[in-house]
């Protein structure tokens, strides 16, 4: 379909214009969310202290924003952060990790959401419960199917005026209006930590390079984990040899083999 078209050059004009990302993510995805969007071709920066997020995201392409770790003063940096992105006109991800755990989560993504986020993007357990319905998930990991949280997924796109996308075995991403489904991964993802806070980031890093197509560079991103984690997931052992497979197939996807084995539906 006409999406499987746009990716490729998509994945292409970002490499070539590497966009700079400003990611307040967690202790435990830092590196790896790192190292994915590097070899995916954009530039990520860790940049999440109240006293320079603001100013920082006002020199970024995008910002995206993961609450696993959060604390008081990184919640404060991260309501600089995402002011500031508004107010430049900067696309800006959400994810909400883990958020039914505590008040002090539920709170924070209460504040966090006020500020219109133009993507949010979480597992299907994450993605029930911030649309209010019961779910099974158990702190950061999903027990519920994609398919059971796409109906949340459009409320909240509709309610919040953004992008939803919802990660598993196949993907869902809808504005409120369309959506899609991408297929393709490997079982080893969910065993590798920060996998899915590490695709966050990479949203925005589509997002800065297509700042008027939130939809698309959802897609885009979600589709190149898809393709580069098949093609790992083939030859790995386990979730170890999994995952620097994983770098090197982000690195060396390219946007002729990525249209041809992005698998994406209308839904
Ligand atoms: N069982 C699976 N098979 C294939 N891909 C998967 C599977 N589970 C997760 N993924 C992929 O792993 C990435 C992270 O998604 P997910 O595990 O849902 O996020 P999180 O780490 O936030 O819980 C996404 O690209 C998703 O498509
Ligand atoms: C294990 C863990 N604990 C707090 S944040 C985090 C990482 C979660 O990563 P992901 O949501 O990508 O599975
Ligand atoms: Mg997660």
């Amino acid at each position: 379909m006409q999406d499987q078209i746009k990716i490729g050059r998509l994945l292409d004009t970002m490499r070539a214009n590497p966009p700079l990302v400003q990611c307040i993510t967690n202790f435990v995805a830092m590196n790896i969310a790192a190292n994915v969007v590097l070899a995916a071709g954009a530039s990520p920066a860790m940049v999440h202290a109240e006293e320079e997020a603001g100013e920082f995201a006002a020199i970024s392409g995008a910002l995206t924003i993961n609450i696993g770790t959060l604390s008081t003063g990184w919640l404060a940096g991260m309501l600089k952060a995402a002011q500031s992105a508004n107010a430049g006109g900067k696309p800006w991800v959400l994810d909400p990790v883990a958020h039914y755990a505590t008040a002090f989560r539920r709170n924070a993504v209460a504040q966090l959401l006020e500020l219109r986020p133009t993507i949010i993007r979480g597992n299907a357990s994450e993605i029930i419960a911030l649309a209010g319905g019961a779910s099974r998930g158990q702190g950061v990991d999903s027990r519920d199917p994609v398919e059971q949280a796409e109906e949340s997924a459009r409320q909240l796109a509709e309610r919040h005026g953004c992008v939803v996308a919802v990660t598993g075995i196949t993907d869902f991403v809808t504005d409120g209006q369309k959506a899609r489904r991408i297929a393709g991964g490997s079982p080893f993802m969910p065993q590798v930590t920060a996998l899915g806070c590490s695709l966050t980031c990479l949203v925005g890093a589509f997002a800065a390079t297509a700042p008027d197509a939130a939809l698309d560079a959802t897609v885009a991103a979600l589709a190149v984990f898809a393709v580069a984690g098949e093609q790992a997931g083939t030859s790995a052992n386990g979730p170890g040899s999994f995952s620097w497979r994983f770098l090197d197939a982000l690195a060396n996807l390219d946007r002729e083999t990525l249209d041809r084995e992005a698998r994406i539906s209308a839904a």
